[in-house]
């Protein structure tokens, strides 16, 4: 830990839209396939490639994990483009997660196979981010977990820090999890689990299962690398012991990030393009030209191009986002601004994002003048006129995004530590400010 007394950065003043917007976007590769394609390249037969991936916080404390337990990972002729070789898993090495769900959930399955202690930490705001299901499962598959003094045995860590003990093989087979709080738990035992001595058979027991496109993904991108998975079964997977190919693949951009700027067209009218559009995807940013067509715009998608077009009008929304979980700061903007009431459900779970991002959420549009509750699985919101103010981002980078779409419509709203948007975009102001035709 290091103590610090440089001034926090000032607040970034959110730019008003003056005029329609007619603009074409590149977003950067997305995090969760960077970050799964790296998993599978490090753990794979053969040296393998990564094209378009994302660089940011998060892909980048990935690589750095993964290069601390073995794998050797090159820059390219350009930044986004890894070369990856993958070693023998070591251990005795410490793991920054950030505040990175895919680092913390994704590798400690990776750190049993490691021939020593994997100790795991990440920022502060990470140290309350759900953790126990994952832990619970590797202790159940007989692997020693235990908290940063190796003093409380018999009582498994719930949160960062912890240690992994790895001991160079986990022998595998069936085990339960509760994944209601997170679909990653489920995401990283399935990507190690090829390496298991008998594979794995998880069985998904909690009430509700967030995201299951991010297991979908997992499962798709375990299949492209000929790892035998049977997911035939609701809530159960299957997977069959064997060698991880390696590949040499081209990441998507990320549809999620894609979200705020495709919205920015309902809230300032004209168009906005994102290309790469993927036609096939597992991700679930997929959803958002039909979410965006229920609020008011009008979208198409030609040669991997998808235009979404508004006229500034948008409209309230009724809408069960437990696939998409990561979607909802860019729909709570939209609704905040919107002519009727929303009510965004099936998001109990985003309490363990970034951030408690309901509570988070209802704050700053609370703070802005509007009208946000929080229920017991998401928020209403009921559009009121909105003021400018400084709003609170909760080193969570979808708060800063989604105060950027209030801030297109409403004047002085300034986005306290806009670098955040670092963990999965960074440029994004400039990204911002360029889809609304100026360079400042
Ligand atoms: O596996 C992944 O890449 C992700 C899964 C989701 O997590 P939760 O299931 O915890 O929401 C999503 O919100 C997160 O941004 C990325
Ligand atoms: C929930 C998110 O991130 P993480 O991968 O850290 O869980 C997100 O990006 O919205």
């Amino acid at each position: 830990m290091t103590s610090s007394t440089t001034a926090p950065a000032p607040a970034w003043e959110a730019p008003l839209a003056g005029a329609p917007l007619d603009a074409t976007v590149e977003i950067p590769g997305s995090k969760s396939l960077t970050n799964r394609l790296l998993v599978l390249a490090a753990l794979a037969d053969a040296p393998g490639t990564l094209r378009g991936a994302l660089r940011s916080r998060d892909a980048d404390l990935m690589i750095g994990a993964l290069r601390a337990l073995g794998a050797g990972i090159a820059e390219g002729d350009q930044p986004s483009t890894l070369h990856v070789t993958p070693g023998p898993v070591t251990g005795d090495t410490d793991i920054d997660t950030g505040l990175a769900g895919t680092v913390m959930r994704f590798l400690p399955p990776f750190a049993a196979l490691a021939d020593g202690p994997v100790r795991f930490d990440g920022d502060a705001a990470a140290r309350v981010r759900p953790m126990l299901p994952v832990l619970a499962a590797l202790h159940a598959l007989g692997v020693t977990v235990h908290g940063p003094d190796g003093a409380d045995e018999g009582e498994l860590p719930a949160h960062l820090p912890f240690t992994v003990e790895g001991r160079g093989h986990v022998a595998g087979g069936a085990v339960d999890v509760d994944a209601s709080q997170s679909s990653q738990f489920v995401s990283g035992l399935l990507l190690a689990a090829a390496r298991f001595e008998r594979g794995l058979t998880l069985r998904h027991i909690g009430a509700t299962l967030p995201s299951l496109p991010h297991i979908e993904m997992t499962v798709a991108t375990l299949r492209d690398v000929g790892v035998e998975v049977d997911d035939s079964r609701d809530g159960m997977w299957h997977v069959a012991p064997g060698p991880i190919a390696a590949r040499d693949v081209r990441v998507e951009p990320d549809l999620s990030n894609a979200a705020p700027f495709l919205a920015a067209a309902l809230v300032a009218g004209g168009t906005v393009r994102v290309p790469g559009w993927p036609t096939i995807t597992t991700q679930p940013g997929a959803m958002v030209p039909e979410l965006l067509e229920r609020m008011g715009g009008t979208y198409t998608l030609a040669d991997g191009v998808l235009s979404v077009t508004g006229t500034g009008a948008v409209h309230g929304i009724d809408v069960d986002l437990h696939a998409g979980g990561e979607l909802a700061p860019t729909f709570a903007a939209l609704a905040a601004l919107a002519d009727s009431p929303s009510r965004l459900r099936g998001i109990a779970h985003l309490r363990g994002h970034e951030t408690d991002r309901l509570a988070a959420l209802a704050r700053e549009i609370t703070r802005l003048g509007g009208q946000a509750e929080e229920t017991r699985d998401g928020l209403v919101i009921t559009p009121r006129p909105l003021r400018g103010d400084v709003v609170r981002t909760y080193e969570d980078h979808r708060m800063a995004t989604s105060a950027a779409l209030l801030g297109l419509r409403v004047p002085g709203v300034q986005v306290e530590n806009v670098a955040t948007t670092g963990k999965t975009l960074p440029g994004f102001t400039a990204m911002w400010q360029r889809m609304l035709g100026s360079d400042a």
